[in-house]
């Protein structure tokens, strides 16, 4: 089909002005007003209302204050533009075009939503109501919204949720309510379908670490009405998840795990909430000036070009690998049942392992690029390389330390002679106690929870999902799915 054919083409008046209005066969919307104007429906056109024979196109344009050259967008603000067809029959055959050529698009037309009010500045349940909602009801999208009553609600939610319903769900918080998704998903009998729901998510918390790497990715702002109009756009991206085991317990993770420097940093700074987001680089200083090295192991599979790093070794075992246990005998049919995603399916003693022994100042993992939306973790990770980005501090002096930690906000610190950066395809996590005090131990952080709390280690109400030994992280490549800008 010539992509410049017009779908349709008509006589209407656009501001007291009539034109011809043309709808293309390739999405754009020409008319004369003063000077020749189009709209592109897939990227501007986020729906249309009508009002007697107006017809509103509900629109969306960059602003003016882009950031020329260095590759960042403008504002997007909302400028609808509002047309009226010369006659009852045009007006119709108008609507039926447009609604025909955006039902094309394969947006989606029913979410479920989380709204988590009690994530970051607490102001989700503002945030959806004043910016969420109006984008998506001008998008014609019909909402089932659910606030967040307590810890691990959108997890049990998404359990038992029917998803014949919805094309996608919706997360208005932080990273915490989407990897309770993932987590839901994956822990139900029809896993392998549940899954591949489009996931979204619109920046309302403390992290938004995917947020930001789904923005940033295309030189977007990390903002809210940008994040909405991916989801409205509806274009889709498939994400690795890692699966953390530790004998029959598992965790999914679409972000990052952290131990040593890290996880302390993240999770020892609750107790200074008070202090707001200062209370990061408050006590990011202090774990710096009394800086801790943690014993331990790193057995690793490289990716392919980073086999330099480490000593060859073999396969270390891991109390990880008992994949049937979990599951159960159906009484009836006598058969296995799977209860849930087992984690992928690889062959672990057959590859080329390698060791690095501790010890480490800091050890993180990162599935993204971004962790926080000022922390550039891993700059060259990749949503579904199949692969985790593996940050490894051992050494550093002080004052090279501090001028890292203000690096992570470009991503600059990975360029350091004191960081070695690789892709792994699998890790196993052998965590030890604190250099010179075996009385100490760390925090293992997933996801900016605490998976797992050593002897020693700082208390807090959270309860740790697993304990402070060997643990292994797979990788399943692109098995979720998120809604992206592109
Ligand atoms: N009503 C609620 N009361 C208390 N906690 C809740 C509630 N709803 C959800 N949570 C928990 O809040 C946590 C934070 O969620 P969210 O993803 O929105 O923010 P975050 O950026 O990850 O974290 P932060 O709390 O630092 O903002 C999650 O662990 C979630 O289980």
């Amino acid at each position: 089909m010539d992509r410049t054919a017009a779908i349709i083409s008509d006589q209407v008046n656009v501001d007291g002005t009539v034109t011809q209005l043309s709808l293309l066969a390739d999405g754009k919307l020409w008319w004369l007003d003063g000077g020749k104007r189009n709209l592109t429906i897939e990227k501007e056109v986020i729906g249309f209302a009508t009002d007697g024979l107006n017809i509103r196109l509900k629109t969306v344009v960059e602003g003016a204050d882009g950031c020329c050259g260095c590759g960042s967008r403008g504002k997007v603000v909302r400028n609808d533009v509002v047309f009226r067809p010369s006659s009852e029959e045009s007006h119709r055959l108008w609507c039926r075009k447009l609604k025909e050529f955006i039902d094309s698009l394969g947006r989606p037309k029913r979410l479920f939503v989380f709204v988590n009010p009690f994530g970051g500045r607490k102001f989700a349940a503002n945030i959806f109501r004043d910016h969420v909602k109006p984008l998506l009801e001008d998008a014609q999208v019909h909402l089932t919204v659910q606030e967040t009553k307590h810890q691990l609600h959108a997890k049990q939610v998404v359990q038992s949720l029917d998803f014949s319903k919805y094309d996608g769900i919706v997360c208005v918080s932080g990273d915490g309510i989407l990897v309770e998704v993932v987590n839901g998903l994956l822990q139900r009998e029809d896993w392998d379908t549940a899954i591949k729901i489009p996931l979204g998510v619109v920046p309302a918390g403390t992290g938004n670490g995917m947020a930001k790497s789904l923005l940033d990715s295309v030189g977007d702002p990390c903002t809210i009405t940008n994040a909405v109009l991916a989801i409205i756009r509806g274009h889709k991206r498939s994400l690795d998840v890692a699966t953390i085991t530790q004998g029959e317990t598992r965790f999914f993770s679409v972000l990052m795990l952290a131990w040593g420097l890290v996880a302390d940093i993240d999770i020892e700074s609750e107790k200074y909430r008070w202090m707001g987001s200062a209370r990061i680089d408050f006590y990011a200083l202090t774990r710096i000036f009394h800086l801790r090295h943690y014993e331990g192991c790193l057995y690793f599979v490289p990716a392919p070009g980073f086999e330099a790093y480490g000593e060859t070794i073999s396969y270390p075992g891991s109390s990880a690998s008992k994949r049937i246990i979990s599951d159960q005998m159906d009484g009836e049919s006598g058969k296995l049942k799977r209860l849930g995603y087992q984690g992928p399916e690889i062959d672990l003693e057959n590859l080329s392992w390698r060791v690095l022994n501790g010890p480490f100042i800091s050890v993180w993992l990162h599935n993204v690029p971004w962790g926080a939306e000022n922390t550039k973790a891993a700059p060259n990770a990749e949503f579904s390389d199949g692969y985790l980005d593996l940050i490894i501090m051992k050494n550093c002096p002080k004052l090279p330390l501090l001028s890292l930690m203000s690096d992570l906000n470009n991503g600059g610190h990975v360029k350091s002679p004191h960081v070695m950066y690789l892709k792994v395809k699998v890790l196993v996590l052998e965590p030890g106690p604190r250099r010179g005090d075996q009385e100490k131990e760390g925090i293992i952080d997933a996801d900016g929870e605490v998976l797992a709390r050593g002897k020693g280690s700082y208390q807090c109400e959270q309860k740790a999902l697993m304990a402070y030994d060997k643990l292994q992280i797979t990788v399943d490549q692109g098995l979720a799915t998120l809604f992206t800008p592109i």
